[in-house]
């Protein structure tokens, strides 16, 4: 096994907690583009509140980056980081001319439920009181969601309707997936030096990424 790879304490999580994982990374939208029966109403919704999410998500991955720059010690940290916060500025642009393509209007979009849940929780995880190892632990798991998810849907055998593969391929890349392992080797370094406090917070605050990615992906059952 690559050194990359080794297993460490996340797998252990995802290990225990592998029905969850399951539901957040395979969840029925995400299945359904893979196997082509997709209804573009629910992408369309899914695709109006990411676009509003990823708004958020900015600043919560600027805070993480500020955190890299002062508490990591290993400057390879804050590299990482500010790579996927140039990403993100692709992203936005992305959202936007998808927004164009599928008639979807962001500035009439509201927040749901879900996705005002999900912010409020990234805004208590910029909390200089949350350790630095549970924020890279959340950081990781919020990533890795949308590599796995997006990744399944360009994996073999795949009927991934070809307007949806852009979507499939900005998260489900190989780079992507890089970048995902990187922030999971960053996670696990900090998690070995972690208190016991931090150490339990971590695993809690994983759970309850994977819960908002369910609750987050159940948007779209709705529709637009
Ligand atoms: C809800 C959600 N989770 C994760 C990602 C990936 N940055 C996203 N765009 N949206």
């Amino acid at each position: 096994m690559e050194k990359s790879e080794k297993k460490g304490v996340i797998d252990t999580w995802i290990d225990k907690h592998r029905s969850l994982y399951a539901a957040a990374t395979r969840h029925d939208f995400v299945v359904s583009i893979r196997d082509g029966s997709v209804d573009l109403s629910s992408f369309k919704t899914w695709l109006g509140q990411d676009y509003l999410f990823v708004r958020g998500f900015v600043p919560f991955v600027a805070n993480v980056l500020i955190r890299a720059g002062k508490e990591s010690g290993e400057t390879s940290d804050m590299e990482v980081v500010l790579g996927g916060l140039a990403s993100l500025n692709d992203e936005i642009e992305w959202f936007k001319s998808e927004g164009s393509k599928w008639g979807v209007d962001f500035s009439t979009v509201v927040a749901q439920k879900a996705n005002q849940e999900y912010s409020r929780f990234l805004e208590a995880l910029m909390s200089s009181e949350v350790e630095y190892s549970v924020v890279m632990t959340a950081f990781w798991a919020i990533e890795a969601v949308y590599q796995e998810s997006f990744a399944h849907c360009l994996g073999d055998g795949n009927k991934t309707p070809a307007e949806l593969i852009g979507a499939c391929n900005r998260w489900g890349n190989d780079g992507f997936r890089q970048y995902c392992l990187s922030v999971k080797n960053i996670a696990e370094r900090c998690l070995e030096n972690a208190s016991r406090d931090a150490f339990v917070e971590a695993e809690n605050v994983l759970v309850r990424v994977l819960e908002h990615e369910v609750a987050f992906w159940e948007m779209s059952r709705g529709g637009q």
